[in-house]
């Protein structure tokens, strides 16, 4: 793929998608974020959103409206208020906020920590400051401040049971901390990248995120503009993700658990996500597509999607909608796009080797972990999963 071929390949494609406007979600909300003001009403006190009253996206004129829009900023005859917003915002400075979408152990931290990587090595992103957001970390963190070690133990209890779906509002607390300290870094210009490494596992959840970003973009003191990216991991390889979990296992959920406790505690955390877990559709992006047009700015808006560790090709579910400022934001977009792209040949090889080499030295080590792991892990528990998963797609 030609370094500016992502963005005009993929602004055809919006060109030719159907649209209707939708007047579900707060349109009448005020333009100031309640995260970011620090008063915020959770998105799920409104009650679930049912997709299909939101209608059916991608606005036709989305595109053209924003060359409407360029067109309109460099006429230096028209004084229009939109000319007036068009102008102040030529002087923001562009920011990034990867939202990431992915069950537990797809890889999400890890493609994270590669997408810093590569744009480190990247002459135009080398100096972009990038960061990631994890909310698991926020949620272990504060167990531990406030309570100690006892907390850092009752954080993996499997009574405690935080990632049962009844449990939903406690979960959406620490991602909603998460994602208040991202905007707050970018706003006081500590990072330029920042990646929200949650699962991100509800259309609810993804979309109250996207209100959040739209929200600050709609500031108009503020000195920057987000643009939100949607970066979905996805790993359906059985070997791939058994040795994901079998790292799991020794993260800090379980620093003081036997290996098969681990195991089991992480599988039914499994088992409670992918009864919640719908993916990111090409049709929830032209949901939020409609959102940031209709909240006024927009600022770009843009979908990746590496399987299996970038060995499945994802091309055609990868899109995009460029900003009004599109020069600023383009190289940083071009570069996600390459590196989504070489994903496999930059870092998914060496993965896919350690992966080998697990399950290698496990049948000449006597089987240390693998014996625990597919006692667990086998298939019927997979097929389990997937069974859940597609119940939970069509049942939305
Ligand atoms: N793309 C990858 N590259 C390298 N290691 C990976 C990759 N995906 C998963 N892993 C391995 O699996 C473990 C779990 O992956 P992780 O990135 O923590 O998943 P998630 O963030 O989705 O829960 C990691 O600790 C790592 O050992
Ligand atoms: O709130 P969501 O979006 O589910 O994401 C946060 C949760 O994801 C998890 C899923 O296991 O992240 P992580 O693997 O990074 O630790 C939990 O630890 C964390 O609490």
């Amino acid at each position: 793929m030609g370094t500016s071929s992502f963005v005009s390949s993929t602004a055809k494609r919006m060109e030719s998608t159907s649209t209707s406007a939708s007047s579900l979600f707060s349109l009448d909300k005020s333009t100031r974020s309640a995260l970011f003001q620090g008063k915020s009403h959770y998105y799920y006190e409104n009650g679930e959103i049912d997709e299909d009253e939101v209608g059916d996206y991608l606005s036709n004129s989305l595109l053209q409206g924003m060359d409407e829009l360029q067109r309109t900023s460099s006429s230096s005859s028209s004084q229009s208020a939109l000319t007036f917003e068009c102008r102040s915002r030529r002087q923001k400075k562009p920011k990034y906020v990867f939202v990431l979408v992915g069950l537990p152990a797809v890889g999400k931290s890890s493609t994270s920590s590669h997408l810093i990587e590569y744009l480190s090595r990247q002459p135009s992103t080398k100096d972009l400051r990038c960061e990631v957001y994890n909310a698991g970390k926020v949620r272990r963190s504060m167990s531990f401040q406030n309570l100690g070690l006892l907390s850092m133990r009752l954080a993996n209890d499997s009574s405690e049971d935080l990632f049962n779906p009844k449990n939903h509002d406690k979960k959406e607390l620490y991602a909603r901390i998460t994602l208040e300290k991202l905007l707050k870094d970018l706003d006081s210009d500590e990072c330029d990248v920042a990646i929200f490494d949650a699962t991100n596992s509800r259309v609810n959840r993804r979309r109250f995120v996207f209100e959040e970003i739209c929200s600050y973009n709609q500031m108009r003191n503020k000195k920057i503009c987000i643009t939100p990216i949607v970066l979905q991991i996805s790993c359906n390889d059985h070997d791939f993700f058994k040795f994901n979990v079998h790292n799991k296992a020794f993260n800090a959920d379980y620093y003081d658990k036997p290996y098969e406790y681990a195991v089991r505690d992480f599988a039914k955390r499994l088992k409670n996500y992918h009864l919640q877990f719908t993916p990111f559709t090409r049709r929830e992006f032209g949901q939020l597509s409609s959102l940031v047009q209709r909240r006024g700015l927009d600022h770009g808006v843009f979908c990746f999607n590496i399987v299996n560790a970038g060995t499945v090709p994802t091309r055609d579910d990868n899109f995009g909608v460029l900003p009004v400022q599109k020069e600023q934001v383009q190289t940083v977009i071009n570069l996600v796009a390459q590196f989504v792209e070489h994903y496999t040949k930059l870092f998914g090889h060496s993965y896919v080797d350690s992966v080998n080499d697990f399950f290698k030295n496990e049948a000449k080590d006597g089987s240390k972990y693998l014996s625990a792991l597919n006692s667990v892990i086998n298939n019927e528990f997979l097929e389990e999963l997937q069974g859940s998963l597609e119940s939970n797609v069509e049942g939305n």
